[in-house]
C-alpha cells in the first residue's frame, strides 16, 4: 500500500488525473481490449474529475477505448433526480470527456427486480475480464462504495441498507431533509473493489482523518462496533493499493507514519528518475514499484 500526501484537494485532484491518465496510456486501450475503470461520486472525486476533463481537452488522454463501472447509486430515486449518482456523473465528468455512453455502467436503482440488477452487473464486469484500476472515495467512517458496518470483506454487488450516519451525511445533498435521502442503495461490494487489479482511493479533509489513521495504522478491520466500518483498511489485503489524501485527512496519523510514506515517495521518485535515464541510454526495464505491505 502507497500513501501520497499532497497540500489540498485540487493537488490529490491533478496527483490522481495524472496517475489515471498515465495508466490509461501506458496499457494502450483499443475497442477489443479496453481500459476498464471503476469509479466514485461523492465530493471528494470532483477535483479528480476537473482535472481528467482537463487532459481530455488537451488531447493528453482520451476514453474512447475505456469502459466504466460506477461503484453504488440510491434505490428508488429517478434517474434524472438531481442528486441520483447517475445526473451526477453525466453533470460532473462523462458530459465532459469523450466516452461513448453506451461504455458508462451505473446500477439501475428502479430496476423491477433489484438482485437481479446486482447480479448482472457483476457479471458485467467479469465479462469485461475485471476491472483495472477502481478509483474509490470514503464516508467518515471508512466506508467504500455503500458497504455499511458489518459488510464482509467477501460482499459482492447488492442491495444495502444505509446506516443512519451515511443518511445524515448525505443530507446535505438533500437540502438537509433527512426524510428526504433514500434509504437504500446498490453497491459494488468489498470483494468486488478487492477483485480490481488496482484500487486508488481519494481521502480529502478533516472528517475522514479517523478513518484514514484505523485504517493504516491498524488491522484490517471492518467492524471496530456497530458505529464504525473502517472498510478501507481492507485496502491492506490489496497488492497494488494507492490512498491520496490531503494534509487535512492526515491530521490522526503518527508524525512517524507521515514521514515514513513521505520518504518512500521520494525513494519512488528517485528510482523513477533512474529508470528514466536508464530508459534515455537505451534500457527498457520498466518501473519497480516501491512500497510497504505490498
Ligand atoms: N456512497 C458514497 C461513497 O461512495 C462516498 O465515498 C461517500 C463520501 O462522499 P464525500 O466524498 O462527499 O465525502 O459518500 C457516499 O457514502
Amino acid at each position: 500500500m502507497r500513501l501520497i500526501i499532497r497540500e489540498n484537494p485540487a493537488a490529490v485532484g491533478d496527483y490522481i488525473a495524472n496517475y489515471i491518465c498515465r495508466r490509461i496510456n501506458d496499457f494502450g486501450p483499443t475497442a477489443e481490449k479496453p481500459f476498464v475503470l471503476g469509479l466514485p461520486t461523492g465530493s471528494s472525486p470532483i477535483p479528480t474529475y476537473k482535472a481528467l476533463i482537463k487532459l481530455v481537452k488537451a488531447g493528453h488522454l482520451s476514453f474512447k477505448h475505456v469502459v466504466t463501472f460506477n461503484m453504488d447509486e440510491y434505490v428508488g430515486l429517478p434517474q434524472d433526480h438531481p442528486e441520483s449518482y447517475h445526473t451526477f456523473m453525466f453533470r460532473e465528468f462523462f458530459s465532459h470527456i469523450d466516452i461513448p455512453p453506451t461504455q458508462v455502467h451505473i446500477l439501475n436503482g428502479n430496476a423491477k427486480d433489484l438482485i437481479a440488477e446486482c447480479n448482472s452487473y457483476e457479471a458485467k464486469i467479469k465479462s469485461f475480464g475485471g476491472i483495472e484500476l477502481f478509483l474509490g472515495g470514503i464516508g467518515e467512517d471508512g466506508h467504500i462504495a455503500f458497504n455499511e458496518p458489518g459488510s464482509s470483506l467477501a460482499s459482492r454487488t447488492r442491495i444495502k441498507t444505509l446506516a443512519y450516519d451515511t443518511i445524515l451525511a448525505n443530507a446535505r445533498f438533500f437540502n438537509n431533509d433527512i426524510s428526504a435521502v433514500p434509504h437504500m442503495a446498490l453497491t459494488v461490494g468489498v470483494a468486488t473493489v478487492l477483485d480490481s487489479r488496482e484500487v486508488v482511493v481519494v481521502v480529502t479533509g478533516q472528517r475522514k482523518a479517523l478513518a484514514l489513521s484505523k485504517a493504516i495504522e491498524e488491522g484490517v478491520n471492518h467492524l471496530a462496533s456497530v458505529f464504525y466500518t473502517w472498510t478501507l483498511s481492507a485496502l491492506q489485503l490489496h497488492p497494488w493499493a494507492l490512498i491520496v489524501v490531503d494534509e487535512d485527512a492526515t491530521a490522526e496519523l503518527h508524525v512517524k507514519t507521515v514521514k515514513y510514506f513521505k520518504s518512500i515517495e521520494r525513494v519512488q521518485d528517485e528510482v523513477e528518475a533512474t529508470q528514466r535515464e536508464l530508459k534515455a541510454k537505451g534500457g527498457s526495464e520498466p518501473v519497480p514499484q516501491v512500497g510497504s505491505m505490498e
